[in-house]
């Protein structure tokens, strides 16, 4: 694909000294589906596209059969359950991704959560801001502690070991991870040696405190979390989700809340985002819910754009890009 022109398309905006970069060598449009005067720009330029670039929309293999001349897409997402990794296989399509640069900060946001989530954060600073502040509180707001509480890690990854960074070395805490291989500790994190423990799923979630997700989404890890593992949890355990929501039976998320082991439950991500006016997760009040937000700061936002934008001109100048997609690089 080198030295030529390529038909790039833009499906989630870009800061402009990237977009400048992809229009110097390629012809490129902007288009973003999910807004409503950019759709038809969108699928006026599908049929064409030689190359993607963007997030959070849903490339099914009915639309890879109406982009005949698409050769690369690259995400701005660490995650890809967005894509159909087989048939961009079996086309030879390239998927590339953002790993490592929006690790730190997506652990940032899951320890927010459990902070949030265990001592109340959001629902006392309401309290406040609504003026129910009239005297001293009492036992019925209190929280819980979360240093030396014992933390299980779904997934065991870049941002899995970040999270455990913060647990065990910040805030004293046992860590459990659960993931299908047993991270060579000496070798990846030898600061964690003697501080974290593989375990099976259900010792995880039996001896947890706090329980959070950070694994991808793949088949494996659809509904993960339903009925019978939150029944597994102790009983005032709280659950955090900075993975993707279609891991948890929401369902099951509530029932847990309201009638089961859960004290609180801290969300970054939910099965249909945004969240529908109508979920009851949204309102209730002890669920800590953002809108996911796991990477969104202005340095991390930019540097994923930045691995985005490298990844594609990479692919399209015949190189391998910097952060090609491999099944490996999330274990499926
Ligand atoms: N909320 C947000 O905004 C963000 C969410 N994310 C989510 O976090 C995920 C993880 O990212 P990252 O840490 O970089 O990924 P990594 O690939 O580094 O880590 C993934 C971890 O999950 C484990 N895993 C994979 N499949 C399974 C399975 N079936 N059962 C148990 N464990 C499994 C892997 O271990 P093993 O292969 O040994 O099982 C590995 O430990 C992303 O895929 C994305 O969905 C990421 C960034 C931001
Ligand atoms: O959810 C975010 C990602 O990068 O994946």
């Amino acid at each position: 694909m080198e030295g030529t022109r390529r038909r790039v398309l833009v499906f989630r905006e870009l800061p402009p000294d990237l977009l400048a970069q992809l229009q110097a060598q390629h012809e490129v449009t902007v288009a973003n589906p999910r807004v409503p005067e950019q759709r038809a720009a969108f699928d006026a330029a599908w049929p064409d596209a030689e190359a993607l670039i963007g997030a959070s929309v849903s490339i099914t293999e009915a639309m890879l059969d109406r982009a005949p001349r698409l050769r690369v897409i690259s995400s701005i997402s660490v995650g890809v359950d967005n894509y159909p990794l087989a048939a961009l296989r079996a086309r030879g399509i390239a998927l590339c991704h953002t790993p490592g640069v929006l690790t730190e900060t997506t652990a940032d946001t899951v320890f927010a959560l459990i902070m949030a989530s265990s001592r109340r954060l959001v629902e006392l600073a309401l309290h406040v801001r609504e003026g129910r502040w009239q005297r001293n509180i009492d036992e019925s707001l209190f929280g819980r502690d979360v240093h030396g509480k014992t933390l299980g890690i779904l997934g065991f990854g870049r941002i899995g070991q970040a999270l455990a960074r913060r647990a065990a070395l910040g805030f004293n805490m046992p860590v459990l991870y659960h993931a299908r291989r047993a991270v060579d500790l000496a070798r990846h994190a030898p600061e964690l040696q003697g501080r974290v423990a593989h375990r099976p799923l259900d010792e995880v979630l039996a001896a947890s405190d706090i329980v959070a997700a950070v694994l991808p989404l793949t088949p494996a890890t659809r509904g993960l979390m339903d009925a019978a593992a939150f029944a597994r949890m102790k009983p005032g355990a709280i659950f955090v989700n900075g993975a993707r929501g279609a891991i948890v039976d929401e369902a099951a998320l509530l029932q847990a809340l309201d009638h089961g082991t859960l004290s609180a439950a801290g969300l970054d991500v939910f099965a249909t985002e945004p969240l529908p006016q109508a979920s009851p997760l949204r309102t209730h009040p002890r669920v800590t819910a953002l809108p996911h937000i796991g990477s969104a700061t202005h340095e991390t936002r930019y540097a994923m754009a930045a691995l985005a934008t490298r990844n594609l001109l990479q692919a399209l100048a015949g190189e391998t890009p910097e952060a090609l997609y491999t099944e490996s690089s999330v274990g499926l």
